[in-house]
């Protein structure tokens, strides 16, 4: 089997933890600064941070185009927090998206002041029964589209969920020392690259 390639999103955010993830649970992984870069990737992350200011950079380095193309060419993509935030077709009281590729609509800071950032431990069906997730500021998914999967929720909120060869989480799985979700992800790379 060759091995599989995968990019990490690196404009802003939480990148050597992804790639260091990654690697762990079997592939290459590459911090992605240039466009030119995404060429030879099987599969992309993005990262948490802010969305807003990932946005402004990817508009500013050519990667809202790129990223849609590679998406469109059904490479997976995993967006983190922020990630799925830019990751979304819609968000919640703006008109317009980022990348709009993921048929989802997500709420933003959605678990309000008192609850910036916690920890809990949740099923994510598919992935474990235990899963430690991480929120900090995080936003959550009010709606899948019909052909999407909800893999888990928290207090009722939708918290990961999947639409082919997307996948959304609203929390930091790279912030934990458990790999699963990226496992997760690269077999989903592994099905859509035959
Ligand atoms: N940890 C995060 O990625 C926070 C997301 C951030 N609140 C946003 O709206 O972009």
């Amino acid at each position: 089997m060759i091995a599989m390639k995968i990019g990490v999103l690196a404009l802003q955010g939480a990148v050597a933890e992804h790639v260091r993830m990654l690697e762990e649970a079997g592939a290459t992984a590459v911090a992605v600064k240039k466009v030119e870069e995404l060429d030879d990737l099987d599969g992309l992350i993005i990262p948490g941070g802010e969305s807003t200011t990932i946005s402004k950079l990817m508009h500013k380095y050519g990667f809202m185009e790129a990223v849609r193309e590679f998406g469109k060419a059904r490479k997976p993509i995993f967006g983190t927090c922020a990630g799925a935030i830019l990751l979304a077709k819609r968000i919640s009281g703006q008109e317009d998206s980022h990348l709009g590729l993921m048929d989802i609509l997500v709420e933003r800071n959605a678990f309000g002041r008192q609850k910036e950032s916690f920890e809990v431990t949740m099923p994510v069906a598919g992935v474990a029964a235990d899963y430690p997730a991480v929120f900090i500021r995080a936003p959550y998914i009010r709606e899948v589209g019909e052909n999407g999967e909800v893999l888990a929720k928290y207090e009722e909120k939708i918290v990961v969920a999947r639409d082919g060869h997307y996948l959304a989480a609203a929390f930091h799985p790279e912030l934990t020392e458990d790999n699963r979700l990226h496992r997760y992800f690269l077999d989903m790379v592994k099905e859509y690259r035959s």
